[in-house]
């Protein structure tokens, strides 16, 4: 895809998320990578229902900004995802409602925080690690999962929210919506005698893909 056909695909892809409660004001971010070696990321402060093509912020990869509007404050841990997995070519973070919710519990499992109980989380996600809490845009989130990024898809931010990565933007989305979908299951069900998978059922499951 052409750089300005990703822009678009941005555009489209955080207005879709915007528009069905994945998204709301003015939290979250998202980048991808450029075919230039580039990075394309969410201005901070924007609104993913709101975004504009041509104001979206390009940075390298060592975090300089090349154009557009000011960067996302977090986007020195999407880099260091970049950076440590060569595999993740989009990124989404969100503060969608379940997965933040779930941050906010005492007592998770900090090597992954779902149990699982689906084969699509275990296919698209596997494990979930938690980041301990560290206030938004503190540099050292980038530091913590930059030491995870090599093994996870996805992670936890304690009391903040998901950060989800992907082969492409898209893959990225359908990651996190599923992840949030996988955790408003398991808040659902809390206090249920859940039926989780076997360590078989999982080992089944893997390297299968989506
Ligand atoms: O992660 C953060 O820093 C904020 O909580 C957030 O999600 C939005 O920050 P941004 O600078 O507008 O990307
Ligand atoms: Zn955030």
């Amino acid at each position: 895809m052409t750089e300005q056909q990703l822009r678009e695909q941005m555009v489209t892809l955080a207005r879709s998320m915007f528009e069905r409660g994945y998204a709301t004001g003015g939290a979250g971010n998202l980048s991808l990578k450029l075919p230039n070696g580039h990075f394309l990321a969410t201005p901070t402060g924007s609104s993913f229902g709101r975004l504009d093509a041509e104001r979206l912020s390009v940075i390298d990869i060592d975090g300089n900004h090349i154009s557009g509007d000011r960067p996302s404050k977090e986007v020195a841990f999407h880099l260091a995802i970049y950076r440590n997995n060569s595999e993740c070519n989009a990124i989404v973070h969100l503060h969608s409602t379940y997965l933040t919710a779930l941050s906010c519990l005492e007592g998770l499992d900090t090597d992954n925080a779902i149990k699982p109980f689906t084969p699509y989380f275990v296919m698209r996600i596997g494990k979930l690690p938690v980041i301990p809490y560290l206030r938004p845009g503190d540099p050292r989130i980038a530091e913590e999962l930059a030491k995870r990024a090599k093994d996870y898809r996805a992670f936890l931010l304690a009391n903040h929210g998901p950060v989800v990565t992907g082969s492409d933007l898209i893959d990225a989305v359908d990651n996190a919506e599923e992840l949030e979908e996988t955790a408003k299951l398991a808040l659902m069900l809390d206090g249920k005698p859940i039926r989780y998978l076997s360590e078989e059922e999982i080992t089944d499951l893997q390297g299968r893909g989506k």
